[in-house]
């Protein structure tokens, strides 16, 4: 398909945000008309610079506040129109989007409405231009497609059809079936726009806080693919207002937009592809329509490793730490200055290499996880995955007798390895380590890496989100907010179906958290905790007590307020007051947790145990975690 995408949805001036949008690959443009309108020069020079980078103008937008309007403005409609008129023929520009009208002039009249924009289409055709009508979720009489189509049947001009953007048919809970039975050809254009579910004013959510397909919760796939069924051929398009958007860096928005277009294409490939030989309309948009094919998702089954970034010096109190938590130092690379620590079945790299990617990382971040290891079957794939939707390869320099392991870059610049599963348990590590000790390690009992939660910057989120589905093919939980001292975080897990991958994305909406100060040191996209899972979290705890490591202490008011809120064993209760751990519990099983002190005023761990089919992350207590490290700082 050919992919637009709006000029309001990136950062920059109207130069930067065409150039942003060339290089990630865009066909077109929708010129949003303010751009034109402060950008210091002729339409001419833009068409120039447009075709220059290989842009087209898909769309001019918008026309305001035109049909059903009283005859005195109507007039004046029309002449106003002929000036806009002149400026697309001069840019380029064949279609512009004429949103429905907002105005209290506005007479309620459909037969009125496709008599004006009869007119309005026939002096466009005057001048080879085409118009597309849009049904704004606020406009006064017509706010669904469905009246929005009602008049453009009535019109019947060649050069009048419909411009469908499915967050207005989804922020009023309207249903986008209807669509598949709109002729195609009358169907001028197509904007994407998906929006986490909120309730608030629409203007405002739609003028605010928009997101790209793949970012929000609606249903962007049915939505394309009702369209496409259909019979629609032409762009598909994204037009996003979004105020984080506004002040992110157009490069990255402008990946985000392609990489949101092509998961979107792709899922929506799968579902036509699995209607029946019978579905006419299915088959015909799959012939016609040349929607992105790339390889699927990787199927993960759980964490091979993490990798830290150190010195010389943090690599050894890391290393004291790590054996504080039960961990065993078990080997040390062939030919760098790396050591793999092990416990149950999580093994942690300290990679203190100089001119290393680790070192760079450390320069940059100081002591850090700087790459995660999934395991999954097919490595090559999940790499071809990444690239395919434009995450960027990396390929680690391999020394005589070392294992090539694929890897890719994560949004903020840390490696994700894939590693194959078919290696098992050590097979990674015979390879590349010596390894001093291959029996197994049971230390504290900590057995498997539950989680690991990630400190992003508040324009990382989206980002993130969108990566962790469409690379990653990750599903995601519910958002949260949650309550630091100093401000809000939002918090938000995804994982793999089977849940042996988790991350924990965590954003501060104030910049005086804990959180938010890591997330500025670190640059953001940081590892911020590591959660480690038991089987007999008193017993793990009991035995990391006594190896030294400290823990954040929880008030006793937090055990006084537990039983008034949830029926609770009165020894579950002694025992948890007794070791400092939290609890939570759900409809699917319960949770219980304790946090570490931090490494170095940053990382910590979170000792997690799960019972029961309890998916979540015990962010009810994680205000409790904060306040307390608040108040020993
Ligand atoms: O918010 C608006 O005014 C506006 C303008 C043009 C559009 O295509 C749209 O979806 C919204
Ligand atoms: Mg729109």
């Amino acid at each position: 398909m050919r992919r637009s995408v709006a000029t309001v949805s990136l950062s920059g001036t109207l130069r930067q945000k065409l150039e942003a949008i060339a290089a990630a690959g865009f066909d077109g443009i929708e010129l949003f008309e303010n751009d034109f309108i402060n950008f210091n020069g002729k339409a001419a020079d833009l068409r120039k610079i447009t075709q220059d980078l290989g842009l087209g103008i898909d769309l001019y937008q918008p026309f305001r506040d035109f049909e059903a309007s009283p005859p005195a403005q109507h007039l004046r409609n029309l002449e106003r129109a002929e000036r806009k008129f002149d400026v697309m023929q001069a840019m380029g520009a064949e279609l512009v989007l004429c949103c429905s009208n907002t105005s209290p002039l506005v007479i309620d009249s459909p037969e009125l409405a496709a008599e004006q924009l009869h007119e309005l289409a026939e002096r466009a055709k005057q001048r080879n231009l085409r118009i597309g009508f849009e049904a704004l979720a606020w406009g006064k009489k017509t706010s669904l497609y469905g009246q929005a189509w009602d008049i453009v049947k009535r019109a019947d001009h060649p050069n009048l059809g419909l411009i469908l953007d499915s967050f207005h048919t989804y922020s009023l809970q309207d249903d986008p079936a209807g669509i598949a039975d709109i002729p195609g050809d009358k169907i001028f254009f197509l904007q994407m726009a998906d929006a986490p579910l909120l309730a608030m004013d629409v203007l405002q959510w739609a003028r605010h806080h928009r997101s790209f397909p793949g970012q929000g919760e609606f249903d962007m796939v049915s939505f394309l693919e009702k369209t496409l069924l259909a019979g629609y051929t032409g762009p598909l398009s994204l037009e996003i207002f979004n105020d984080v958007f506004r002040e992110t860096p157009n490069k990255r928005t402008a990946v985000d937009a392609m990489r949101s277009l092509l998961y979107l294409e792709s899922q929506v490939r799968d579902r036509l592809a699995k209607a029946p030989a019978t579905d006419v309309k299915a088959q015909r948009a799959l012939k016609t329509i040349d929607l992105f094919n790339p390889p699927a998702a990787p199927k993960l089954s759980g964490y091979s490793f993490l990798e830290f970034a150190a010195d010389e010096t943090s690599a050894v109190s890391l290393g004291t730490m790590l054996e504080q938590l039960g961990f065993k130092r078990v080997g040390r690379h062939r030919s760098k200055a790396v050591v793999l620590y092990r416990q149950g079945d999580i093994h942690m790299i300290v990679n203190a290499q100089p001119d290393s990617f680790a070192r760079a990382r450390f320069n940059l971040h100081g002591t850090s996880v700087c790459a995660l290891g999934l395991r999954t079957a097919d490595p090559a794939a999940a790499v071809e995955r990444a690239t395919a939707m434009m995450s960027q390869r990396h390929d680690s320099p391999v020394g005589p007798n070392e294992l090539h392991v694929p890897a890719m870059i994560a949004p903020g610049g840390n490696l994700v390895h894939f590693v194959s599963s078919e290696l098992g348990d050590s097979g990674l590590y015979e390879a590349d380590f010596i390894l001093e000790d291959t029996a197994a390690v049971p230390g504290a009992g900590l057995h498997r890496i539950d989680h690991v939660a990630l400190g992003l910057q508040l324009d990382q989120l989206d980002t993130w989100v969108l990566f962790s589905r469409a690379v990653l093919g990750l599903e995601t939980g519910e958002s949260l907010e949650l309550a630091d001292p100093f401000g809000l975080i939002r918090s938000r897990g995804v994982a793999n179906a089977d849940r042996s991958v988790r991350l924990v994305l965590n954003v501060s909406m104030s910049q005086r958290t804990r959180t938010a100060q890591t997330v500025s040191r670190t640059g953001g996209g940081a590892v911020h905790h590591i959660a480690l899972d038991c089987a007999d979290i008193f017993d793990t705890v009991a035995k990391l007590r006594a190896n030294g490591l400290r823990f954040v202490p929880i008030s006793d008011n937090y055990y006084d307020d537990l039983p008034t809120r949830m029926d609770i064993d009165p020894t579950l209760l002694a025992n948890m007051r007794a070791a400092g751990v939290l609890y939570d519990r759900s409809a699917a099983g319960s949770y219980l947790h304790i946090y570490t002190e931090s490494f170095e005023n940053g990382l910590f761990f979170e000792v997690v145990q799960r019972i029961d089919a309890y998916d979540a992350y015990g962010a009810s207590n994680a205000p409790a975690r904060m306040a307390s490290q608040a108040q020993q700082q």
